[in-house]
C-alpha cells in the first residue's frame, strides 16, 4: 500500500502573508486542496498524510467543509524543521507497511500525475527516487570573501518534489538525528549511504515561496 505524506507545517516567512501561504487561494481554490488533489488523481487509493501546524487544524476542517473538499487524510503535527515534519507524518504509517512512501510539499500544486507515477515506480525498483530538471540559467560559486566564479551548470541539477522512497528505509532514515544539511527529504536517506535515482522533473511544479509564486500560479491556471 503506497503513502504520500503532505508537508505543510513551515512559516512562510517568504511569503509574508498573514493566512499561511499554504491556505492562500489560487483561482479561487487553496493551494493545498490542489496539491492533494494531484495525488488523488494519479491514485484515489493512495494514503494521504497531510502534515499541518497544531494550531491550524482548525482552520483547515474549516476551509474543507466551505470548499466541499472531501478526499479522505489523516493529519499529523508539524514540526520545527521540515525533517520534523516529514518525521510526524512517517509515523502515521504503521511499522509493518510495505510499499512506497513520497513525501511532497503541501506548496507544489502543479507536480504532474506522470512525474508522480515515474517517482513512486522508479522507488519501487530503485529504493529512493526524486524528480529533477536541468538549470538553464548561469550558475556562480560564491566563496567566503565575497567572490565569484562560474562553475559548469551541467553538474548540477533543480531538485524538487515528491520525493519517494521504500517505506522501510525511510523509516530508518529518519530514525537519525536532525542535521542542517538536510534541506529534502532525500539528503536524509543519502546519509545512510544509499543512491537516490532521478526522474525528469516537470518545469511547472514550482514551490510556491514568494509573492511573486502567486502569480506565476494564476498565470498556469488561466493557461
Ligand atoms: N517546519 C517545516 C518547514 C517546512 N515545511 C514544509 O515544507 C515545504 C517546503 O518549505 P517552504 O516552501 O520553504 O515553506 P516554509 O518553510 O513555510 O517557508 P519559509 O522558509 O519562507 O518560512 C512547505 O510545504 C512547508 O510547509 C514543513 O512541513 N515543516
Ligand atoms: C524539498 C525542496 O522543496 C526540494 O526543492 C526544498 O529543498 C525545500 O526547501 P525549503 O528551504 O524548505 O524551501
Amino acid at each position: 500500500m503506497d503513502y504520500v505524506i503532505i508537508v505543510a507545517g513551515g512559516k512562510g516567512l517568504r511569503m509574508g502573508t498573514e493566512t499561511p501561504k499554504q491556505f492562500l487561494p489560487v483561482a479561487g481554490k487553496p493551494i493545498l486542496m490542489r496539491t492533494i488533489e494531484r495525488f488523488y488523481e494519479y491514485n484515489p487509493d493512495i494514503n494521504i498524510i497531510l502534515v499541518l501546524p497544531e494550531s491550524q487544524q482548525e482552520y483547515w476542517h474549516q476551509l474543507c467543509e466551505e470548499h466541499h473538499f472531501d478526499i479522505k487524510h489523516q493529519i499529523a503535527n508539524g514540526g520545527d524543521t521540515r525533517f520534523q515534519s516529514s518525521k510526524n507524518g512517517l509515523a502515521l504509517i504503521p511499522d509493518d507497511a510495505d510499499g512506497v512512501v513520497g513525501i511532497h510539499d503541501g506548496v507544489r500544486p502543479f507536480v504532474s500525475t506522470s512525474v508522480i507515477d515515474e517517482c513512486y515506480e522508479t522507488a519501487r525498483e530503485e529504493y529512493a527516487a526524486i524528480p529533477v530538471y536541468a538549470v538553464t540559467d548561469t550558475l556562480r560559486y560564491i566563496d567566503q570573501r565575497g567572490g565569484g566564479k562560474n562553475v559548469m551548470r551541467d553538474d548540477y541539477r533543480v531538485v524538487q518534489t515528491p520525493q519517494t522512497f521504500d517505506i522501510a528505509l525511510a523509516k530508518q532514515a529518519f530514525n537519525q538525528g536532525y542535521k542542517a544539511q538536510f534541506t529534502d527529504d532525500a539528503s536524509v536517506v543519502e546519509s545512510l549511504g544509499c543512491q537516490v535515482a532521478m526522474v525528469e522533473g516537470n518545469r511547472e511544479n514550482i514551490k510556491i515561496t514568494t509573492p511573486f509564486d502567486i502569480k506565476v500560479a494564476e498565470a498556469l491556471l488561466a493557461e
